[in-house]
């Protein structure tokens, strides 16, 4: 499968983190605190707060993809997931919480 736009193919992710990956290390730091974590910080302030973040995010991912280069609406979009895994871990959601609603 080639994912579109962005030139990513399975062979290319061998080497960078996928959301699993991802997942798996911000739910360890949810647990371990380490000193200097910014997950640690927004799961401290909270679900409010983390919301609006996501939708800040929503909101860079709209113009870049609109305005910008896709490198760029791509990055977004990693920040965008990485606010939205903030969130499940916030709220105790697994991966597979989610997954069953795909
Ligand atoms: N992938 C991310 C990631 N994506 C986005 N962000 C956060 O989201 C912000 C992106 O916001 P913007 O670029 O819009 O910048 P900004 O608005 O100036 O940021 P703020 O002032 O709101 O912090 C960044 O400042 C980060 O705080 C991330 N923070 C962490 N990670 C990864 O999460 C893991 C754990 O990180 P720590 O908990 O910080 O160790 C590491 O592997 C990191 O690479």
């Amino acid at each position: 499968m080639t994912v579109r736009g962005a030139g990513v193919t399975p062979s290319t992710l061998d080497h960078v983190k996928t959301f699993d990956d991802l997942f798996a290390e911000l739910s360890e730091k949810a647990v371990s605190r380490p000193e200097g974590s910014g997950t640690v910080a927004e799961l401290d302030a909270g679900v409010h707060a983390i919301g609006k973040k996501i939708v800040e995010e929503a909101a860079e991912v709209w113009m870049a993809a609109e305005f910008q280069s896709n490198d760029e609406a791509a990055e977004e979009i990693s920040q965008l997931i990485y606010h939205l895994q903030v969130m499940m871990i916030a709220k105790g959601l697994s991966p597979a919480d989610v997954y069953r609603h795909l």
